[in-house]
């Protein structure tokens, strides 16, 4: 058994403890156990978890993992804390705001010989899976990604290509390694109205873009304009809800690293896809600043 601690309650967080309370059956799941949460706020008790303060999460000897689940900006420093005393660590998308953070963290990892895993569940909808088939096996043109949302803090939540980090995880996982050609960034600030514009080349020297637009109640959506060799693919599928929840199928394959059901071959593979994805989005961030 593995005794699990859930830093930030917030949507994810919430989610995090109903999963860990309810785990799916028969699945590495069950080896995780939650020992209580860890909130800046005075919560006491949520969903019969109970609360505790980060130093004696830090110190417990019943914490084998945290669940990191605060806002983007405080992912590092919880990250490394956790890291630092031996413990496992899952920490919500984007692991960090910086890929100097990122590659430090994961050094730590290393370092301590503990299970860093970065939650990615935009890879797990049935939207995206389907997606992925539709695409693969087929020659890439020019291609699109528009997403859409409601505003973000970007004092808590970073840089847009951090913050939408999915985004870039959903074209590298389609369309393999990309470089950025440019990347602009529009702003209203009395209006809290961002635009993110960023061009690519793949490898086949195709190019992509990718925009990332928010403005307060802007309707979380995504387009996609891709022309293949063969045809256009203009609306992303339409899905059915997953049977297994998205944060219950990371949970478990964060259980599974845990109990080294997981190759090494596919751990470097993620690990590769996710530092590729940071690097990008730093990258973006420069061009944007310049
Ligand atoms: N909501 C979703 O569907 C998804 C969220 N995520 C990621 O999960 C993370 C959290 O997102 P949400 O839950 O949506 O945001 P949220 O704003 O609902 O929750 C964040 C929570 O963390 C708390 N917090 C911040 N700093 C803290 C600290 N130092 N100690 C303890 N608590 C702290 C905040 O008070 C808040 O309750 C973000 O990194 C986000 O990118 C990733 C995928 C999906
Ligand atoms: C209803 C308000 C609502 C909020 C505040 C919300 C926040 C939210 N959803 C996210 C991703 C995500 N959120 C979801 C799904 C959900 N997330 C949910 O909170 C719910 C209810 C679903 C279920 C449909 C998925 C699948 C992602 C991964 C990125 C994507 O594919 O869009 C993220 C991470 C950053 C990002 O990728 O933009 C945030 C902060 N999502 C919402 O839907």
């Amino acid at each position: 058994m593995f005794g699990a601690v859930v830093v930030g309650i917030g949507i994810a967080g919430s989610m995090r403890i109903r999963d860990l309370l309810n785990p799916l059956q028969s699945s590495p799941s069950e080896s995780l156990k939650l020992i209580g949460f860890v909130s800046r706020r005075k919560l006491d008790q949520f969903n019969n978890a109970k609360q505790i303060e980060l130093d004696e999460a830090l110190k417990s000897k019943d914490i084998d993992a945290a669940f990191i689940c605060t806002d983007n900006q405080n992912h590092e420093e919880s990250v490394r804390h956790f890291l630092e005393v031996g413990k496992h660590v899952l920490v919500e998308y984007p692991m960090a705001l910086s890929a100097e953070a990122a590659y430090d963290l994961w050094r730590l990892a290393e370092q301590k010989g503990k299970v860093l895993h970065v939650e990615h569940i935009e890879l797990l909808t049935e939207q995206y899976k389907q997606l992925k088939k539709e695409v693969q096996g087929k020659k890439l043109v020019e291609g699109v990604l528009h997403f859409t949302g409601g505003h973000l803090d970007e004092n808590l939540s970073g840089f847009p290509s951090f913050s939408g980090i999915a985004r870039l995880s959903w074209l590298v996982d389609l369309f393999g390694d990309l470089i950025v050609t440019s990347a602009t960034r529009e702003e209203q600030k009395e209006l809290n109205y961002s635009k993110l514009t960023a061009h690519f080349l793949t490898a086949e020297n195709r190019p992509l873009t990718w925009v990332e637009e928010r403005a307060p109640g802007m309707k979380r959506d995504k387009h996609i304009h891709f022309s293949f060799t063969t045809g256009i693919l203009d609306t992303l599928p339409s899905s059915s809800r997953a049977s297994v929840g998205l944060f219950m199928q990371d949970q478990n394959l964060f259980a599974k690293k845990l109990l080294g059901q997981v190759t090494r071959e596919e751990l470097l593979a993620e690990k590769q896809r996710i530092l590729k994805c940071i690097d990008l989005a730093e990258e973006i961030k420069k061009k944007c600043e310049h």
